[in-house]
């Protein structure tokens, strides 16, 4: 059976919007694929789907479908376009119940946070229907009477987007819906632990009336072999990807033979600067909110706390005390704040970066272990006297711990926030004007937020600098990226 009762007691088995194959050309198939892959519940260990093993050559007849179904989209009214990435955003909202159900199930984060993220993958999709009218060329004022010059921005044709299983609703929404809204079509790999979520997002945008073609899913755990298929093939003009830096470089090089387009959101290393002059009350709040979401698993989670000397005890002690009284567990159970991490392998790399900073010094003030059971569970951790020597300071933890290293003055703190490779978000707290413009310019991130450690948004060009990525997702850029230009040039009038 696909389904499994671990899966059906928190989503009916009736539920319109499970699906147990991939989706390519407007049709539920599993292609010519022999073996199947378990989605297993992360909180449980239970099996709650078996899909099949999808690779390279279901992944071509998916490219072919997009490839055949791009022309007639493109050449769609905007206002067609629109109504129909519309009518896919009324559906989710309406749905958002169900759809958290699934991602709670696979993903294993706290329900009222998947009910978020539903709404927040809604909001690119309304948010780019609204977009798809607004796709403004330009006219150049011409150097000579003789000619007239102008630009028109035309959709980049197929794109391949792979996304992973942090935010398995949102990463896909706002890759898809500006790709769509333009007049690109897409075949999207979601991630090997979440594809119920991403085939539920295709129900919906069928039911909207997006055309056979148009969206194609492809579900498999062989990422490398999907992956090649998507940039090696030259119908494929674009691929958008989110995940690690580590296959962000190997996809960026598979594309390189043919030039092909990238936009990547990769790793992030966040610093949050919390000064001696910040109102500590909505810095703790700030540390909870961007540290603890999604149990660290998110790309611009704060990684490094940097706490000034004057508020560093006062800073530690408040935070801890807000941390060892947060709800841990299934998500599914009520009041329950965090979830358990994605798998083995992302606990064992929390669990090794806790022990290398207390072997190097570092003092546990609340957490700091796995949670034993079934479930992949590390308790909510707060560690004092961490330096630059540990390995928290240089890689991306991506789980509930929170780090915290004493600086005394503002030149210091800037020059380690950032000292790393990665540019994605940073965050600071701070009181004085003069200070917040001057951290503000000097942190060489994508995002910095001030005096909030939320910043996400539809609204807001997400993305990073240095090894942290290329593009933007969100707001009006995020269009940009799935938009050639195109100049045409008028002569002898
Ligand atoms: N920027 C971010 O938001 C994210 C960062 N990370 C970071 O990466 C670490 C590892 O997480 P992990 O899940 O392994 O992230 P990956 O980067 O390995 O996975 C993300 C996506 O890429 C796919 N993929 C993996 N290898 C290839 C490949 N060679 N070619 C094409 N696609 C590929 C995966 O497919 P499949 O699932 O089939 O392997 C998945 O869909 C985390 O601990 C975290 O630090 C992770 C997730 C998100
Ligand atoms: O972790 C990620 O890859 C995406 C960040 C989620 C968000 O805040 O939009």
């Amino acid at each position: 059976m696909a389904f499994t009762t671990a899966l059906t007691k928190h989503v009916s088995f009736s539920s319109r919007f499970l699906r147990d194959t991939g989706y390519i050309d407007g049709v539920w198939t599993a292609g010519d694929a022999t073996r199947t892959f378990d989605v297993l519940n992360p909180a449980t260990g239970e099996v709650l789907a078996s899909l099949p093993d999808m690779g390279a050559a279901e992944t071509r007849d998916a490219i072919t479908a997009a490839h055949v179904a791009q022309p007639a989209w493109a050449a769609r009214p905007a206002k067609e376009r629109a109504a129909i990435l519309r009518k896919w955003h009324e559906l989710m909202v309406a749905n958002a119940d169900e759809l958290a159900a699934i991602l709670t199930a696979e993903m294993g984060k706290p329900f009222a946070e998947a009910r978020g993220e539903i709404l927040y993958a809604a909001a690119y999709v309304e948010w780019y229907a609204e977009e798809a009218k607004r796709i403004y060329g330009e006219t150049i004022p011409a150097p000579s009477n003789d000619k007239r010059m102008m630009v028109i921005k035309q959709p980049v044709g197929v794109v391949g987007t792979i996304t992973p299983w942090n935010f398995p609703a949102a990463m896909i929404a706002r890759k898809v819906a500006p790709a769509l809204a333009v007049g690109c079509t897409v075949v999207s790999k979601p991630a090997e632990q979440t594809p119920l979520s991403a085939l539920a997002l295709a129900v919906l945008a069928e039911q909207a009336g997006v055309p056979a073609g148009v969206f194609n899913v492809i579900v498999g755990e062989d990422g490398p072999a999907i992956g090649k298929e998507l940039c090696g093939n030259d119908k494929v003009r674009k691929i958008s990807f989110t995940g690690s830096t580590e296959v962000g470089r190997i996809l960026m090089r598979q594309c390189a033979d043919q030039i092909k387009k990238v936009s990547l959101e990769l790793g992030g290393n966040a610093p949050f600067i919390v000064f001696d002059d910040a109102d500590l009350d909505a810095a703790v709040e700030g540390a909870l909110a961007s540290k603890y979401r999604n149990a660290g698993q998110t790309c611009v989670c704060a990684n490094r706390l940097y706490v000034q000397s004057g508020v560093y005890d006062a800073f530690a002690a408040r935070l801890a005390a807000k941390v060892a009284a947060m709800p841990v567990g299934d998500g599914f159970e009520a009041g329950v704040m965090v979830g358990p991490l994605i798998d083995d392998k992302g606990l064992a790399k929390v669990e090794s970066h806790v022990e290398d900073a207390v072997s190097k010094g570092a003092k546990v003030l609340t957490g700091g272990k796995r949670i034993k059971g079934a479930g992949t569970f590390f308790s909510p951790t707060v560690l004092t006297g961490v330096t630059s020597g540990m390995q928290v300071a240089r890689e991306e933890t991506f789980g509930p711990v929170a780090p915290l290293f004493r600086f005394d003055t503002v030149e210091d703190v800037i020059a380690q926030a950032n000292d790393t490779e990665f540019g994605l978000a940073a965050y600071f707290f701070a009181g004085d004007l003069k200070k917040v413009w001057r951290v503000a310019e000097a942190l060489e991130y994508g995002m910095v937020g001030i005096n909030t450690g939320l910043i996400s948004s539809e609204a807001a060009p997400f993305g990073g600098i240095k090894q942290s990525g290329l593009g933007r997702e969100g707001s009006r850029h995020g269009a940009d990226d799935y938009l050639e230009i195109k100049y045409l040039c008028i002569g002898n009038l």
